[in-house]
């Protein structure tokens, strides 16, 4: 078997659709935009494998059908990777540059095909297009790269600055040669080589996808492990990791954190009233009227149940006071309509400070669950705050 652009072009061909189908079919459970991204680009996969098989087998075709269909198939590709990607990453689609890019590399490769056949003018138009597509792929993958969040967006990056350097490399050796081939399937070294490094970029964006699609799954993993269902605020895990960052933060500031735990009262009776889950648009409101009233820095997280905890950084205590009045007051002025009847919810609240000197922030916490319990006793619509 002999390595002409017809047997590479197979091997990429029988490659890329291997890859389309790892892509479609071997992941799943993921959330709904990593599924698609990853989805979209095994349906350009199997473009890019279309376009290099119609290469293989191009002798049995007209050599025009043959440039034609291969070249448009890759270009698609080409403008539906770039959406896919976006997708995988949650960036803007950019639909409209991908569409442009495609037609106007289009419109030239089948003049330069056609109505003026010229392979030089041919390639180097081509080239300048996938050159501004592999550019909007950097583009989105630039942000992530720089932070060192991803490995996954480097190694794709990465992929795609190969891939320009191939193409310039292309053209720089189709025009210096004294006598440069007349089209991709004429047999030199230049097509040879060029078709064989191409044929590689599918397989190293596709683990780069792959590798993408396994941080996000980590991601999702990590968030599910720290969000509370049901209100979207950080759960006990999430508040224990925070409340850690926040006193280190605290201790080398020297100041302090103030901590509100926040109690709905009688909340049985709404269940018993109202259903539970007429209960759970309740404790919804309660929560979105708490966020409303912090800070940029403040945090909410449910502890359990009806009960929630609010850190909030760099605060004295009569501050941290006016914050507790303030969301008490909020919950109490709100009048939830459920099942055409109007109900009133209170809070009772219990303060307290927490010192950066302090080893953790388990007796700040005690201290605001004693102070919940005497705001309890107090007949609960109020603040208490430890004496501490
Ligand atoms: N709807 C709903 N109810 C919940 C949820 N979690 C806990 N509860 C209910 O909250 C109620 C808490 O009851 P208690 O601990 O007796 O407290 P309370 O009725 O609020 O009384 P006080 O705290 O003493 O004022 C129980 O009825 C739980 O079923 C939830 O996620 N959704």
């Amino acid at each position: 078997m002999q390595l002409n652009v017809e047997t590479l072009s197979l091997i990429n061909g029988g490659q890329a659709l291997v890859l389309a189908l790892m892509l479609w079919f071997g992941t799943h459970d993921a959330s709904s935009h990593a599924i698609n991204g990853l989805r979209l680009r095994a349906a350009a996969l199997l473009m890019e494998a279309g376009s290099d098989l119609i290469l293989a087998f191009g002798t049995s075709i007209s050599p025009l059908h043959v440039l034609l269909i291969g070249n448009t198939l890759n270009l698609a590709a080409q403008a539906v990777t770039i959406i896919s990607l976006r997708m995988l990453l949650q960036r803007p689609l950019r639909w409209r540059e991908a569409l442009l890019l495609g037609i106007g590399a289009w419109i030239g490769v089948t003049y330069f095909s056609t109505a003026h056949p010229d392979y030089l003018l041919r390639v180097l138009w081509g080239s300048f297009f996938l050159v501004c597509n592999n550019a909007l792929n950097i583009a989105a993958l630039w942000g992530g790269c720089r932070k060192r969040e991803t490995r996954a967006q480097c190694l794709l990056l990465w992929t795609y600055v190969l891939a320009i350097a191939l193409l310039v490399w292309r053209n720089a050796w189709l025009w210096t040669l004294p006598v440069p081939p007349g089209g991709i399937s004429v047999p030199s070294q230049v097509n040879s080589i060029y078709v064989l490094l191409f044929g590689i970029q599918p397989l190293l964006a596709s683990i780069g996808f792959l590798l993408l699609y396994s941080e996000i799954l980590q991601r999702d993993l990590f968030d599910q492990a720290r969000i509370d269902p049901l209100t979207g605020v950080i759960n006990r895990l999430g508040l224990l990791e925070a409340s850690e960052a926040l006193l280190a933060g605290a201790r080398r500031r020297r100041e302090s954190i103030g901590v509100l735990l926040i109690d709905a009262d009688h909340f049985k009776s709404v269940n018993d009233r109202f259903g539970h889950d007429d209960g759970d648009r309740v404790l919804l409101e309660m929560v979105s009227n708490i966020r409303r009233m912090l800070r940029a820095g403040d945090l909410v997280g449910r502890v359990g149940g009806e009960e929630f905890l609010v850190l909030s950084p760099s605060v004295k205590e009569s501050d941290l006071l006016a914050l507790a009045e303030r969301i008490r007051a909020a919950i109490e002025r709100t009048v939830f309509a459920i099942a055409g009847e109007r109900y009133s919810l209170t809070v009772s609240i219990g303060a307290a400070i927490a010192h950066g000197s302090e080893p953790d922030m388990m007796a700040a916490r005690r201290r605001a669950d004693i102070a919940l319990y005497e705001a309890k006793r107090a007949g609960r619509n109020c603040v208490m705050i430890s004496a501490h």
